[in-house]
């Protein structure tokens, strides 16, 4: 991966680093933390900031506690309605006791609801969870994330020796995808694929295409966007650019959609092959941030060439402080894509740059309904 520098070195001793300076001394001090929980005016303070902290050192846990959940179907077993533990416990093949300590480990994150002595039903965010089988096959895959996160300075330091989630995205370890067969495409493919509905929701909110004529969709996957846009605009004809192993299971996803004599699917890698024209619109969707800044100024300049004038691209995936405050969309995607090996979570800011770098023009940044899900941007060719 290209160093990048993303510091200033400009303004060391600025205004404000005095003012951080004495921020972070006061607040690393033991004794004004005692104050600030002692003084009632401060303590709402002192005690969102201790817990703040603490779901930073035990994050980890939650994130088991959902897996297990996930693991054992938990929640689509209580999508009727509440259980007794006996009952779970006994499908779950563990003790009684074992999964009493799930449940009220899940109930105190939301995920369950105790309902009752020794009964259980769906929390409001298992409910919700239930709404999106994406989020659930997502910490399906974190298995490979996790495991290579075990020693997180090694992965940092390249020192990392499986490295299961680049094996997870062959394409971050043979770029130009000669090698993928469509078995090792189809676990990521399928990911995709799952969550690739609320991506579609929050995409085709922000930027509708009923007023274009043919849509372009580069790292298309299995044609799941290109359906959701064919749902939403009737006239629209599709085009579907993936790599070869991954367009043999777009070909019959899009037939068995009744989508056949609508779209046109060029197998191929952006690497190294045009995009093919005809598009008036061509779309990025989770795709520009899996790679470095120099594939992706070749990629932006690929997919200009391939539109006509006044063209337009729709680019989709997080972006950066796209929530303000904290940002654990940012956290997540930095370390994520450092494990799959290549790639960065960009702002919309240098996606702006990267897009003028690239010739287009009139860039907007549009509001999505979930940023964290995805934001998005539009330009001209
Ligand atoms: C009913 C009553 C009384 C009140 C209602 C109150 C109310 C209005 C509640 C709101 C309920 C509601 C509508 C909730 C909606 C919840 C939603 C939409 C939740 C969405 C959550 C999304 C999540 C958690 C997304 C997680 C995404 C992850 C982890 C994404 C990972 C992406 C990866 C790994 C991508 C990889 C691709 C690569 C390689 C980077 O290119
Ligand atoms: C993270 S997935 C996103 C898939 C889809 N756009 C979605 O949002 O569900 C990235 C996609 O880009 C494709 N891809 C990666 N490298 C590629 C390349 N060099 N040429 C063409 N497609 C590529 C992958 O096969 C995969 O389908």
């Amino acid at each position: 991966m290209p160093s990048v520098v993303r510091y200033d070195t400009s303004a060391a001793t600025s205004l404000s680093d005095r003012w951080r300076g004495w921020r972070d001394s006061l607040l690393a001090s033991a004794a004004f933390q005692r104050w600030a929980a002692a003084c009632p005016l401060t303590r709402p303070i002192a005690r969102k900031r201790a817990a703040e902290l603490f779901d930073l050192c035990v994050g980890f846990v939650y994130s088991q506690t959902l897996a297990a959940c996930v693991q054992l179907e938990l929640f689509e077993g209580l999508r009727a309605g509440p259980c007794d533990v006996a009952t779970l416990a006994s499908r779950a093949a563990m003790s009684p006791d074992a999964m009493v300590s799930l449940c009220e480990a899940a109930s105190a994150l939301q995920l369950l609801e105790r309902r009752g002595a020794a009964r259980y039903g769906l929390g409001p965010l298992g409910a919700a969870l239930l709404g999106n089988p994406g989020i659930a096959a997502m910490v399906r895959h974190h298995a490979a994330l996790y495991a290579d996160l075990t020693d997180p300075v090694a992965l940092l330091r390249g020192q990392d020796s499986e490295r299961r989630l680049a094996q997870y995205w062959p394409y971050a370890l043979d770029k130009t995808g000669d090698a993928l067969t469509r078995d090792s495409v189809a676990p990521y493919t399928a990911l995709m694929a799952v969550s690739q509905p609320m991506i579609a929701d929050v995409v085709l909110a922000a930027y509708p295409l009923s007023g274009h004529r043919c849509l372009l969709d580069v790292g298309g996957g299995d044609g799941s966007f290109l359906m959701a846009a064919a749902r939403q605009a009737p006239q629209l004809r599709l085009q579907l650019f993936d790599l070869p192993g991954v367009v043999a299971i777009a070909q019959e996803r899009l037939a068995k959609a009744g989508l056949a004599d609508r779209v046109t699917i060029t197998p191929g890698s952006f690497y190294d092959d045009l995009l093919p024209t005809g598009a008036d619109v061509i779309s990025l969707i989770r795709v520009v941030h899996d790679h470095d800044d120099d594939a992706v100024a070749r990629l932006l300049a690929k997919v200009r060439a391939a539109l006509p004038d006044n063209g337009v691209l729709l680019l989709g995936e997080p972006m950066r402080e796209a929530a303000g405050g904290a940002d654990g969309v940012s956290a997540y995607f930095e370390i994520y894509l450092r494990a799959m090996g290549q790639g960065r979570p960009r702002s919309a800011a240098r996606l702006r740059d990267l897009l003028h770098a690239a010739g287009f023009s009139q860039v907007r940044v549009l509001r999505t309904r979930i940023p964290l899900v995805a934001s998005v941007i539009v330009a001209k060719s």
